[in-house]
């Protein structure tokens, strides 16, 4: 039995706003605000038609400056978080790269600015609203999967949309069971049990192996030209943004334009509570990268990622420990977390670096480019993510660094399909 002292010291999920049965993901994210809310709800509801239709910002621009002050749960405030991030997004890239604004008006950058503070969120569209608080069950009884699952809030680009964002829920949610191993891994390192910590190592590591199953989901849901062509400038964001350079000011807010990143999953917790488990240490510029998505997170996920890095290393007590299941259980989740890495990888060039060769190589024909959806993508974007990153070379040090976690070399024996 464990004693008092070791009993108050257990590490727990319970104070990180995280679910036992959806994990990071939002439970049951309401579907209405208050009546009051209505103008803001009719309108993000419909940004795909009013997006297409050229009158988004129009009907913006009429919305009245309601208070915040009926907003008081924290499912409240998520919804509403979201509903003005899909508007802001809409206002800023209805006309796509070449006509973009300078200001957010003040009926929208004011609430929005107010929610953002409640929810230590930033006034941008994140992971944590169009993934994990967009969603809910057609059949409240039936089970989370694609065909059960909608979106409450969409953008241009149709079943693609649905499928990226509920794709990306489906992973976070086979990630569940191994949130719940964690609290398993830090008590028994705390406590030698090296047992326990193997056993659920082994079922992280099955977790893992499961979120790469289900992002290769993407390839079933999404179309890459929609995904490229259509969808993709509306998760960009105003921070290393050749289309905004100057940011966007927040009218009533501040008078200086400010920089915010777009939504990515890089701004999901789960791989970074999993790179501080394992001990995986990032480089520099990537590494500062991925610690700015941080901040992009909903607060009590960041502040677990935190705790975690916290703790008594992992990776020197599997060192230290003579038992070689355990060493195979450490081996196992690094070689899976390394091929969910590369996996992602592969997602990336079939959804943006093919994509963007051949709008490139559309431009430079001169062709009847309206034809084709890709060459209407944004040019600013070909090289970057929506959240800003250089993408492939800081995606191939990302997963290098991982590689570098193995307890000694191991990365050429196991071969995980590397690109
Ligand atoms: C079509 C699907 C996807 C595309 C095109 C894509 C693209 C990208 C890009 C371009 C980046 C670089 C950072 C940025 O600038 O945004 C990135 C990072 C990242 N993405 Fe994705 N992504 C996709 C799906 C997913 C999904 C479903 C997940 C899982 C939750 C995911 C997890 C990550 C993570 C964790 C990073 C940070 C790098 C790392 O830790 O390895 N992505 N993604």
């Amino acid at each position: 039995m464990a004693s008092a002292k070791t009993r108050t010291a257990l590490f727990s999920l319970d104070c990180y706003h995280v679910s036992e049965e959806l994990g990071f993901i939002l439970p049951e994210p309401l579907e209405q605000l208050p009546p009051y809310y209505q103008p803001w709800m009719d309108i993000a509801r419909r940004v795909p038609e009013l997006v297409q239709s050229h009158e988004l910002r129009s009907h913006i621009d009429k919305m009245p400056l309601l208070s915040t002050a009926f907003l008081q749960k924290h499912r409240e405030l998520r919804l509403a978080h979201l509903a003005l991030s899909m508007m802001t997004m809409g206002y800023v890239w209805q006309e796509g790269e070449s006509d973009t604004v300078e200001k957010l008006p003040s009926a929208l950058a004011v609430p929005y600015w107010e929610v953002s503070q409640c929810l230590g969120l930033p006034p941008v569209l994140t992971h944590a609203d169009a993934v994990l608080a967009n969603w809910k069950k057609k059949d409240p009884e039936g089970p989370f999967d694609m065909e059960n699952l909608e979106l409450l809030f969409s953008f241009p680009g149709g079943d693609s949309v649905r499928g990226f964002f509920m794709v990306t829920l489906l992973v976070e949610l086979a990630a569940v069971p191994a949130l719940r191993s964690i609290p398993i891994v830090i008590n028994g390192v705390g406590c030698g049990d090296s047992d326990a910590v193997a056993s659920a190592l082994e079922d992280i590591s099955q977790s893992i192996e499961d979120m790469t199953d289900a992002l290769k989901l993407m390839h079933v849901y999404v179309d890459p030209s929609v995904f490229y062509g259509v969808m993709r400038i509306y998760l960009s964001g105003w921070k290393d943004n050749p289309c905004m350079p100057k940011g966007l000011v927040y009218e009533g807010v501040q008078t200086e334009p400010m920089e915010y990143s777009g939504g990515s999953a890089a701004q999901s917790s789960l791989l970074h509570c999993f790179d501080e488990l394992f001990g995986v240490k990032h480089e520099a510029k990537s590494g500062s990268f991925l610690t700015r998505m941080r901040t992009y997170m909903p607060p009590a996920h960041k502040q677990l990622i935190q705790d975690i890095s916290l703790q008594p290393s992992l990776r020197s007590f599997v060192q230290q420990q003579p038992s070689e299941h355990l060493k195979q259980a450490f081996h196992l989740c690094v070689t899976k977390l390394l091929a969910l890495r590369s996996y992602h990888i592969n997602v990336v060039s079939r959804f943006v670096t093919v994509p963007a060769a051949r709008a490139r190589q559309l431009r430079n024909q001169s062709q009847d480019l309206e034809e084709d959806m890709v060459s209407r993508a944004p040019k600013g974007l070909e090289e970057r993510g929506t959240g800003g990153s250089g993408i492939m070379s800081f995606l191939k040090t990302v997963r290098d660094q991982t590689k570098d976690t193995f307890l000694f070399d191991r990365s050429k024996e196991i071969k995980p399909q590397l690109m």
